[in-house]
């Protein structure tokens, strides 16, 4: 019988499967993880996302060793003993245990000699040259519009900022300079409280009273966008899993949240519940509800490229086969939100996206179609000038606040009726 693999490298390694064979994201994973507890879960995913972060580079160490490319899960435990092992894992340890990942599985067994060798060679070497592979590059469907979009100077800065991953931002339901103060956290220029270093989040003070959610500082510009929202009727058209709802509740707005999933509007219901902010939320197609709303913020759905920094399965598990079709829905999306918005009333369109074609293009596509919107500057506390878009909109790009810690990548801009 072989000896047992660590509960949580074994799932490392389904989860590394899974996304790489399968083209599933790590967080539509859940199987994978529903046996384990919640230090081997969150090892398991802490480790993925570490392997897909890293994967060039172990690839390039790889390489050396290999005269043949192995299945796609002998390579993935190959990937994940490399990593820890020159990430400062105890290499006795890390080979047996990934031995033993390989010789529990019927279709590795016969790799286990391979998994040995390959790994101990690794630990005698690898960890020496560790530091000086370069930063993992974007694989190349993403890669190739980028530099397109934005030059060869601002995407490997896009990398470095993607291989750095991210801190861990706050938004206050009150007073942000108070809870930077009872959490330990910096207040930034934003209006968001930044942590460096977290630990668990549901131990941190305030989390059980909803005095505030995790919600990246960028992620949080889109709602301030629509002003004072106090007392209006405000749509939040894709609303799920709330963050944006949470805030505009909390700004004393009539939020409507409406979202196509009921089970990831089941998480704006549990996050309203938590902050004790109320909402009335819709299961439905935004492009089929109807409507007048003083107020509307349209956070389309998207590649989600602008959050590669907390998500590094995202390249890697798809090949941008969808964003055609994402960005013919964020187009019918904008006008049919335009439609249900009042005369003179306000609308913020945004996107977590890198790309262009999903940001820029979209207003200006918009305001060459309608001629009852115009678009306004934005005008909140804390933006930089060169965050600004020609069209009036807003950029905001991975590798800004670099010395902060970094932001998602993000597109918003402020359309009016006219
Ligand atoms: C970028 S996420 C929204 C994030 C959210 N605004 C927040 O701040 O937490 C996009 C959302 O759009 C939803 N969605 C996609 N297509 C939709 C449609 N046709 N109608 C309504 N919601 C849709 C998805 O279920 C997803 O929850």
């Amino acid at each position: 019988m072989p000896q047992q693999p660590s509960p949580a490298r074994k799932a490392a390694v389904d989860l590394l499967d899974q996304v790489l064979d399968e083209g599933r994201p790590l967080s539509e994973n859940v199987a994978v993880l529903e046996k384990l507890g919640p230090s081997d879960r969150a090892a398991a995913q802490r480790l993925a996302a570490d392997v897909l972060r890293n994967m060039e580079r172990a690839d390039r160490l790889l390489q050396h060793h290999l005269r043949k490319k192995p299945t796609t899960r002998v390579m993935n435990i190959l990937r994940l003993g490399t990593y820890e092992l020159c990430t400062g894992g105890a290499a006795h340890g890390v080979v047996s245990d990934c031995v033993n990942v390989a010789a529990v599985g019927h279709h590795t067994q016969g790799a286990k000699g391979l998994v040995n060798a390959v790994l101990r060679k690794i630990a005698a070497k690898g960890p020496d040259s560790w530091g000086d592979l370069r930063v993992p590059r974007m694989p190349k469907w993403l890669r190739g519009p980028l530099l397109e979009a934005w030059g060869a100077e601002i995407v490997p800065a896009m990398e470095t900022a993607h291989f750095n991953g991210a801190p861990l931002d706050l938004t206050a339901k009150g007073d942000p300079a108070a809870l930077a103060e009872v959490i330990g956290g910096v207040l930034l220029p934003t209006g968001s409280v930044r942590l460096a270093d977290a630990g668990q989040v549901t131990a941190l003070p305030g989390f059980e009273d909803g005095d505030w959610w995790v919600q990246d500082a960028a992620a949080a510009l889109p709602a301030k966008l629509l002003g004072d929202v106090a007392g209006k009727q405000v749509l939040d058209l894709c609303a799920a899993p709330g963050g944006k709802t949470l805030q505009l509740a909390a700004a004393g707005a009539e939020v409507t949240a409406l979202d196509l999933s009921a089970k990831r509007l089941g998480r704006v219901r549990d996050n309203l519940r938590r902050a004790r902010l109320e909402a009335a939320l819709v299961e439905g197609d935004a492009l089929e509800h109807e409507g007048l709303y003083d107020a509307i913020l349209l956070d389309a759905p998207c590649s989600a490229t602008g959050t590669i920094r907390r998500h590094p399965d995202l390249p890697h598990a798809h090949e941008g086969e969808r964003i055609a079709d994402l960005i013919g829905l964020q187009a019918a999306l904008l006008d049919h939100a335009l439609d249900m918005l009042k005369p003179d009333g306000r609308l913020v369109f945004a996107t977590c996206s890198l790309i262009p074609d999903e940001g820029e293009c979209q207003v200006e596509e918009v305001l060459e179609r309608r001629d009852d919107v115009a678009i306004v500057a934005p005008d909140i506390p804390g933006l930089e000038e060169s965050w600004r878009s020609e069209e009036g909109g807003l950029r905001l790009r991975p590798d800004f606040w670099a010395d902060k810690g970094g932001m998602d990548g993000f597109y918003m801009a402020i359309l009016q009726k006219t």
